[in-house]
């Protein structure tokens, strides 16, 4: 279980998460949405234990999290955090000695180690450029290294802090395939995105944050259909959600969904 338990962190003397109660474990997706600058960045380093609450907790497995070494060691075994900017996660020039760095460090056989980056390549559909110098990958490639060296972990939680930016429109569909991947391996995500229509398609829940507090919490269907309540938090509805407010269409989880209905619905008013 992750879950935060009434947290307040403050920069200097700044409140930025304001008594946040949350809980990722109740999904398998968990999206968290809201404007610049509404702490989704420092509620993940928080998660991860990189930053400590002054007040309030993190829960980790039922309990407020472990700080020593040894207990940091542990969560991030579990809880395994990308960050948006893949160049702060690369440290070596090649994939594999990149992605096998964290499993030497915790004293993992070599031929697991060997296994597990095969695996996690594999689930990020890297292979075909594993043999690559990382400096000559693309930004979506470098992307998919970073999750690669999260996955390798064999995390039971996935933070992922905006997935798609930067990525062209395959890059993104590629990565909700692995994102849809790591869920069917019974893994925990949680998502941080400004991209709201991942948001909307991809997960099973959503917080929306306002000013470090938290504005809503549902399913992404009834946390968009108040718009209102979204505009408050500076962001528009997903554009499935936008069709079915504004034009009375069916609410359709995704594309594809829509197109079916659609089509569905021409073929009974033409015949
Ligand atoms: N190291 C820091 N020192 C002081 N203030 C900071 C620091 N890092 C972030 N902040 C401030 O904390 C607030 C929340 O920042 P944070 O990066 O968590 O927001 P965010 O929701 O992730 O934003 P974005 O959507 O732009 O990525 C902002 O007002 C930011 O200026």
């Amino acid at each position: 279980m992750l879950a935060t338990d009434g947290l307040w962190f403050s920069y200097q003397e700044e409140p930025i998460l304001k008594g946040l109660t949350l809980d990722f474990s109740r999904q398998p997706v968990t999206g968290l949405v809201g404007a610049n600058g509404c702490g989704k960045s420092t509620l993940f380093m928080n998660l991860s234990g990189i930053l400590r609450p002054q007040q309030g907790a993190v829960l980790w497995q039922g309990k407020p999290l472990d700080y020593s070494k040894r207990g940091l060691l542990a969560l991030r075994q579990q809880v395994a955090t990308v960050f948006q900017d893949p160049e702060q996660q690369i440290f070596y020039t090649d994939i594999d000695s990149d992605i096998a760095f964290a499993l030497r460090n915790i004293g993992v056989a070599e031929d697991d180690i060997v296994r597990r980056t095969d695996d996690a390549l594999t689930l990020v559909d890297a292979q075909s450029f594993r043999h690559q110098p990382i400096q000559c990958l693309s930004h979506g490639q470098k992307k998919r290294v970073a999750i690669a060296g999260a996955l390798v972990l064999q995390a039971k939680y996935l933070l992922l802090d905006e997935p798609t930016a930067g990525l062209d429109p395959s890059g993104r569909m590629q990565m909700i395939a692995i994102i849809q991947r790591i869920v069917a391996q019974g893994n925990h995500v949680v998502i941080s995105s400004h991209d709201i229509d991942l948001i909307y398609e991809i997960c099973d829940a959503v917080y929306v944050l306002r000013h470090g507090e938290m504005l809503a919490y549902g399913t992404p269907g009834d946390v968009f259909a108040r718009k209102a309540q979204i505009e408050q938090a500076g962001l528009t509805q997903p554009w499935l959600v936008k069709l079915h407010t504004e034009l009375g269409m069916p609410l359709c989880k995704s594309e594809a969904e829509f197109y079916t209905r659609m089509r569905g619905t021409h073929i009974k008013e033409a015949s």
